[in-house]
């Protein structure tokens, strides 16, 4: 086996630290063909779908793909927007933002990069490039709050299957969950807060988090927990009672029981029960897309409205909030503990001198300035 080519080893240079966003992924565009190959990805991802793989790949590629890519096409085309899919734009807007806020708290010397599981910016081209840049410790920040094997793991996968091919792989720190973390449980608050503030208070605040097969829970994966948990902070956080708010998972896929209740069918019976106003938030998404944006805004919105229901709030997820900023600035901050992000005045220089030769160096081999 050979390995991937290293970039010249320089003694005495500082090596940088980054801090990597990965979100699980989007297609390039929202028409069939696109939509298709970003599905066949993931769902190939036996991380996702643990079902025997030659069972699989006749399911997947005689059934879902043949099917599910120009439906799901459809309904991307419903939430894209002028610069792409939400969900590559908000991940795009949180690494640049989270990039600033730790300048300003006094960390010059780490590169925020993002990245997707499945799509692109690919994991592999990323890390590649943060190594052409000099990153040499990495802290990999997943978007999903509540760690799922489905999810969080699958990332991990993908960091190791890309440094097994690597000679001088980094030091590597990966963020596990960040559920009950205060940064996060307080940006949720004051997400919900200012929209109550702005339109007035439901009857109800349903906390929809994306399901998974039920079977993963009796396996031993601690989503659910996990969820359960962010929900129940949350709540404490906003001083909600027992019966003002409740749980529920959304984005069902195919026969298999999935963690209960289910969104869809949940919310319509709260209409049926003469709930006239429901709020509802998306916890476990850190960034809009098209399972909250879709599949919540408009679908559950139309069963909600359908059952009788009066009037439905979607309350947007974390996106580039500043709040959410801050808390993901604070969650990086915990695992960056240690490593030289904040420079003494001598190592800036060092630094300058490097970006120096860098330079040369690039001008030499004939690169445009
Ligand atoms: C097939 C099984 C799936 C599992 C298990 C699953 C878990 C899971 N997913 C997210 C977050 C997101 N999923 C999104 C889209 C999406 N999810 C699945 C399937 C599973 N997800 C599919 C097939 C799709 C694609 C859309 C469709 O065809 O329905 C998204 C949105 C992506 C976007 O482009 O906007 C997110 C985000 C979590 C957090 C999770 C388990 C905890
Ligand atoms: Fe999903
Ligand atoms: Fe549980």
């Amino acid at each position: 086996m050979s390995f991937r080519p290293e970039p010249p080893y320089t003694h005495g240079t500082i090596p940088r630290s980054a801090v990597l966003l990965v979100n699980l992924g989007t297609p390039d565009e929202p028409t069939r063909g696109k939509v298709r190959s970003y599905l066949k990805q993931f769902l190939s991802d036996p991380r996702v779908v643990e079902v025997p793989r030659l069972v699989w790949w006749c399911i997947l590629h005689l059934i879902i793909l043949p099917f599910r890519s120009g439906q799901s096409a459809a309904k991307y085309r419903t939430i894209w927007t002028r610069d792409g899919s939400p969900l590559r734009v908000n991940t795009a807007l949180q690494a640049t933002r989270l990039q600033a806020m730790l300048t300003e708290r006094g960390h010059e010397d780490v590169t925020v990069a993002m990245a997707m599981r499945y799509g692109s910016p690919s994991m592999p081209e990323v890390l590649d490039r943060l190594k052409e840049e000099g990153v040499d410790r990495i802290v990999v920040l997943p978007a999903y709050p509540q760690y799922s094997g489905t999810t969080t793991a699958s990332i991990w996968d993908a960091v190791f299957q890309h440094y097994a091919k690597v000679r001088n792989i980094p030091e590597l720190r990966l963020v596990k969950h960040y559920h009950d973390h205060e940064g996060y449980i307080h940006a949720l608050r004051d997400n919900v807060l200012a929209h109550w503030d702005n339109h007035g208070r439901g009857q109800k605040l349903v906390m929809s988090f994306h399901g998974v097969p039920k079977r993963t829970l009796l396996l031993g994966d601690q989503y659910h927990c996990e969820c359960y948990k962010t929900a129940r902070l949350l709540a404490t956080a906003l001083d909600l009672s027992q019966d003002e708010y409740m749980v529920t998972f959304q984005s069902r896929f195919g026969k298999a029981e999935w963690l209960q209740p289910y969104t869809a069918p949940t919310v319509a019976q709260l209409a049926r029960d003469g709930l006239e106003r429901i709020d509802m938030i998306c916890p476990g998404f850190t960034s809009d897309c098209l399972e909250t944006l879709e599949e919540i805004s408009m679908e559950v919105r139309h069963d909600f409205e359908a059952a009788g229901g009066k009037e439905f709030h979607y309350i947007p997820c974390l996106n580039a909030s500043p709040a959410w900023i801050r808390g993901l600035a604070e969650i990086a901050e915990q695992h960056l503990i240690g490593w030289p992000t904040i420079l003494t005045p001598a190592q800036r220089e060092a630094r300058r001198i490097d970006a120096e030769r860098g330079a040369a160096r690039a001008k030499s081999l004939g690169a445009p300035n």
